[in-house]
């Protein structure tokens, strides 16, 4: 079967400015692939190649069977990141506008419904609150009914609550069978909507896969945090691996010992090591790696490993280099 979305080896610069570096993805029929990565790693410039309105400097793209530029747009739905409709319409016309762009629309009422704002149709766009002209703008992406849905950021500035919302509509429209591109920098989201996700670093996905796959290969292992202001050489002789406060992965707090690979059935016995060695703590938290930690754990990678060239510096001591990047890639 045809991927929906195929793309190899995009290349697009804005002047000295690279946005994209040979980035590559291919994304199957009721997807729903997640794109994360550093502000200015190129998301939003991906999300224009694929949807025709970036013209790549070099590379391939077909979307729908099609190239981005020609491709059927009933079948398309786009939110971008920044969309501006018309402040002096309400909610619902805003919606029925969209609507008559096509040729066989929803109705804006059930499209209404489906963003959770049925109480605030009669609104005028001005006057809702940004999560709310948030919620509108991801319903204006889908009042075609598209086999295939490009969102940027679609849940940025929207509440808790509606951004579960938002959530349980794009499960129901991968259900369906809408594949699914979207963008964002929220892990939690990425990991409870994509079938796969892929981390774009400088221009190019260095690292894809489900979900569970990437935390399983990247995310390291799991971690209690001992919030303490002890001597971290108090922590010396207990059997698991230690980290000193603020070393190790990029999420370990300033604060805190953090002891490593540890199952939740023993920690009792760091527990007791506490009490024996009269370490006084604040708190303990244990937690499993996350796609948090993925993202950290690569996108500091590529960092690191980017400083490195820019210094003209070698490998050696830890710092990334570029056989780090390819062991990065290697679910790519
Ligand atoms: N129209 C443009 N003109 C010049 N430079 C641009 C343009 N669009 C993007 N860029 C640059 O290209 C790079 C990638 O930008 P892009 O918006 O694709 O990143 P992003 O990953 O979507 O970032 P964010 O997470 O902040 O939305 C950035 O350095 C940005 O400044």
């Amino acid at each position: 079967m045809e991927a929906v979305v195929d793309a190899t080896d995009l290349e697009k610069a804005y002047g000295e400015t690279v946005a994209l570096s040979g980035a590559s993805l291919s994304v199957g029929g009721g997807e729903v692939f997640a794109l994360i990565g550093p502000n200015g790693a190129g998301k939003t410039t991906l999300v224009r190649t694929l949807t025709g309105t970036v013209e790549p400097d070099g590379g391939t793209a077909r979307v729908l069977g099609a190239s981005p530029s020609t491709v059927d747009r009933d079948r398309l739905g786009v939110l971008p990141q920044s969309f501006s409709p018309p402040d002096r319409l309400s909610a619902r016309e805003l919606l029925a506008y969209y609507a008559g762009l096509y040729d066989d629309p929803r109705d804006p009422d059930d499209v209404l419904a489906d963003v959770g704002l049925v109480d605030t149709g009669d609104t005028w766009y001005e006057n809702l609150s940004g999560g709310q002209q948030r919620r509108v703008c991801v319903g204006s992406a889908l009042v075609n009914d598209p086999d295939l849905l490009f969102l940027d950021e679609p849940t940025t500035g929207i509440d808790p609550a509606g951004r579960r919302t938002v959530w349980r509509l794009i499960e129901d429209l991968a259900d369906a069978g809408t594949t699914v591109v979207l963008t964002t920098h929220d892990m939690a989201e990425a990991e409870r909507l994509a079938d796969r996700v892929g981390l774009l670093a400088d221009g190019s996905l260095i690292a894809q896969g489900p979900p569970d796959r990437l935390v399983r290969d990247h995310g390291g292992s799991s971690r209690l945090t001992v919030e303490t202001a002890a001597d971290p050489d108090a922590f010396d002789t207990l059997e698991y691996p230690v980290e000193r406060p603020g070393r190790g992965r990029t999420r370990n707090p300033d604060s805190a010992v953090v002891v490593r690979d540890i199952d939740p059935a023993a920690i009792g016995t760091v527990v007791d090591y506490l009490e024996t060695h009269a370490i006084e703590y604040t708190q303990l938290s244990w937690a499993e790696p996350d796609l948090e930690d993925v993202y950290l754990e690569l996108a500091d990678t590529t960092e690191r490993a980017r400083t490195d060239r820019l210094e003209g510096g070698g490998t050696g001591d830890g710092v990334a280099d570029e056989s780090d990047l390819a062991q990065a890639g290697e679910t790519a």
